[in-house]
């Protein structure tokens, strides 16, 4: 469906919680947009305001100031109407029913959501394909693997053809081939217009899926750029970590690379590891690399390219993989 409208649009976005003494500011100034078939992640330690976005664009919350579209309907005044535009699908262990198939439980779900009979029966096997699950369809879900559990919410939030899906930690819980092919079901959705807003603390689902990123940091948007861009947001473009056993020798601790360099070491009892921030390969640090890779006890040598771990700790000085602390 082509719409002259981005498929969201924030402008102004204020969202306050009334507390003790203060209220207690979760957004300011949040301005976003998503066009059709985009991906855009949304990073932030705990507490920056992704959960309060995620519950405003899906009605849950209303804003305290702005205003906030999909496909050009407001979500305060036509929230009935931005509910049939819009899904949420959230990660994690949660409510299928294990006695029933696959299609069962997509059509009690959608049912649930208010989609007509003729809504659902028309959408849920294709919704169940999309996601790798239409095989699957008349199996008992307390069979699935966790993974498949995952994407049938995913084609449960598929229902009704939404134009905004709004995708909350959707590797949970899931080992890495299950995660990837979780991710894989997202990324086909990108090609049939579907836009998403994804957050995630397992950054790697935001390195692979997302077009865009956005931090969040105290409920302001301090960068919004395109993915390649956002990685240039670190000063390096590797690390190189060179790790060996034994004791640290004085000269690595005192060659002039580690010295200057932002290297950090790290030494445990009968073994060590340095990791050096590689701003360019120039031939001064290939030399000085061949040296220390020279000392007696060095056993191994990694090349790690900057990822967006790296730089989402480089920009808010925290770990990305951190467990969340909230209940839901
Ligand atoms: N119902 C509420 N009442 C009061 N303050 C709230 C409420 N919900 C959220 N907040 C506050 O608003 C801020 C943003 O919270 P939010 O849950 O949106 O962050 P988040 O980025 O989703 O964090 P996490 O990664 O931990 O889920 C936090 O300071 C939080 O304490």
């Amino acid at each position: 469906m082509m719409t002259s409208h981005p498929t969201l649009e924030v402008v102004g976005l204020r969202r306050t919680f009334s507390g003790s003494a203060m209220p207690k500011v979760a957004l300011e100034h949040v301005d976003l947009q998503i066009a059709e078939g985009e991906i855009v992640g949304v990073l932030g330690v705990n507490g920056a305001g992704k959960t309060t976005l995620i519950k405003i664009l899906s009605t849950l919350l209303l804003p305290t100031a702005g205003t906030v579209r999909v496909c050009g309907h407001d979500v305060v005044r036509e929230a009935k109407r931005v509910r049939a535009l819009t899904s949420m699908v959230l990660g994690g262990e949660r409510g299928l029913y294990g006695r029933l198939t696959a299609l069962d439980n997509l059509h009690f779900f959608a049912m649930l959501s208010g989609l007509s009979r003729a809504e659902v029966k028309r959408s849920a096997l294709p919704a169940l394909e999309a996601v790798g699950l239409g095989e699957a369809a008349g199996v008992r879900v307390e069979t699935f693997s966790r993974g498949m559990r995952q994407r049938l919410h995913l084609a449960i939030g598929l229902i009704g053809s939404p134009r905004l899906l709004l995708l909350d930690e959707p590797t949970a819980g899931l080992d890495p081939p299950e995660a990837e092919r979780l991710r894989q079901s997202v990324a086909k959705l990108r090609s049939e217009g579907v836009s998403i807003l994804l957050t995630s603390h397992q950054l790697l689902d935001i390195e692979r899926l997302a077009d865009r990123v956005v931090l969040l940091q105290g409920g302001r948007i301090t960068h919004d750029l395109a993915l390649p861009e956002f990685l240039r947001q670190a000063s390096s473009v590797a690390t190189l970590a060179i790790s060996g056993t034994g004791t640290v020798l004085s000269a690595m601790t005192e060659h002039p690379v580690v010295r200057e360099g932002q290297t950090r070491l790290t030494a445990a009892e009968n073994s060590w590891t340095l990791e050096l921030p590689v701003e360019r390969w120039t031939p001064e640090l290939l030399h000085s690399v061949e040296q220390l890779v020279g000392l007696a006890g060095t056993a191994d040598v990694q090349v790690r390219p900057v990822g967006l771990e790296d730089v989402f700790q480089l920009l808010t000085g925290s770990a990305g993989s951190e467990p969340r602390t909230d209940s839901r």
